[in-house]
């Protein structure tokens, strides 16, 4: 492996933004709903957009929205694509990756609902790719103590936390593996990355960021408006 310098713009990040956030409760998709008083979507791309090696942002927006979404990321200092999105984030994420244009060699995907992912994670998550990693992703060291339970909620027994670790985005591909991942595709997957390991793809972990954590639940977004106050 090689050390390389971030280079400018060799990266596409496909941007799966059209889900409706029903565990945030009711509203309007969740990329367009606010955290102090900017939607989702723009936190994410302003920051994806910060990003030295980032070229230019994919994003698949609610279907009703994409024009919409076209205007509110208009300030967005990168190249900007914006597709419908489909009805599962895998589908989204195909949509947004037959968008890209055909001279990146380093596709990323990244949920916009990890609205304050930190540029510094996503160019570590571009240098391993660039250094010769097929699929890459971020991780976080899991620390509550794990059960498995049965259908009765009855504890089967603890697992060994010191060999699991919580995935987050942004995940990075070398292109061809990304498109392969999502050619071979059966049933819906939680991530890219689970994808790529069921073509035999090899994944390698690289450290995550809390700051990137998944605005999933009301609790998630009050926890982001606390890490934006000055
Ligand atoms: N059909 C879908 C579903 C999800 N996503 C995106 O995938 C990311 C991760 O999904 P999640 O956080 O689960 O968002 P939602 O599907 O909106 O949440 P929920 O399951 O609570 O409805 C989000 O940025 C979401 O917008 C998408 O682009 N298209
Ligand atoms: C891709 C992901 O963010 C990695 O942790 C996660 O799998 C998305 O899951 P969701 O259920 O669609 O939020």
């Amino acid at each position: 492996m090689t050390a390389h310098a971030p280079s400018r713009g060799d990266v596409a990040v496909l941007v799966p933004a059209a889900g409706l956030g029903t565990r945030l409760g009711p509203g309007a998709p969740k990329a367009l709903r606010t955290l102090a008083g900017t939607p989702l979507l723009v936190h994410a791309a302003r920051r994806l957009a910060a990003a030295r090696s980032v070229g230019c942002l994919v994003v698949a927006a609610p279907p009703t929205d994409v024009t919409a979404v076209r205007d509110m990321l208009a300030e967005v200092a990168t190249d900007l694509i914006v597709v419908a999105g489909g009805d599962t984030r895998q589908d989204s994420v195909a949509r947004a990756l037959a968008a890209v244009p055909a001279h990146f060699p380093i596709v990323l995907v990244h949920d916009a609902a990890r609205a304050l992912v930190p540029p510094a994670l996503v160019e570590r998550v571009a240098a391993a790719v660039r250094d010769g990693h097929d699929a890459v992703v971020p991780v976080l060291p899991v620390v509550d103590t794990i059960r498995t339970v049965d259908a009765s909620e009855v504890a089967l027994g603890t697992v060994d936390r010191s060999t699991l670790r919580a995935v987050q985005t942004p995940q990075g591909f070398r292109r061809e593996v990304l498109a392969a991942a999502h050619e071979a595709a059966g049933e819906a997957l939680t991530d890219d990355a689970g994808l790529a390991e069921a073509l035999g793809v090899r994944v390698q972990c690289v450290p995550g960021d809390e700051a990137a954590l998944k605005i999933t639940r009301p609790f998630d977004l009050a926890i982001a408006e606390l890490l934006l106050r000055p």
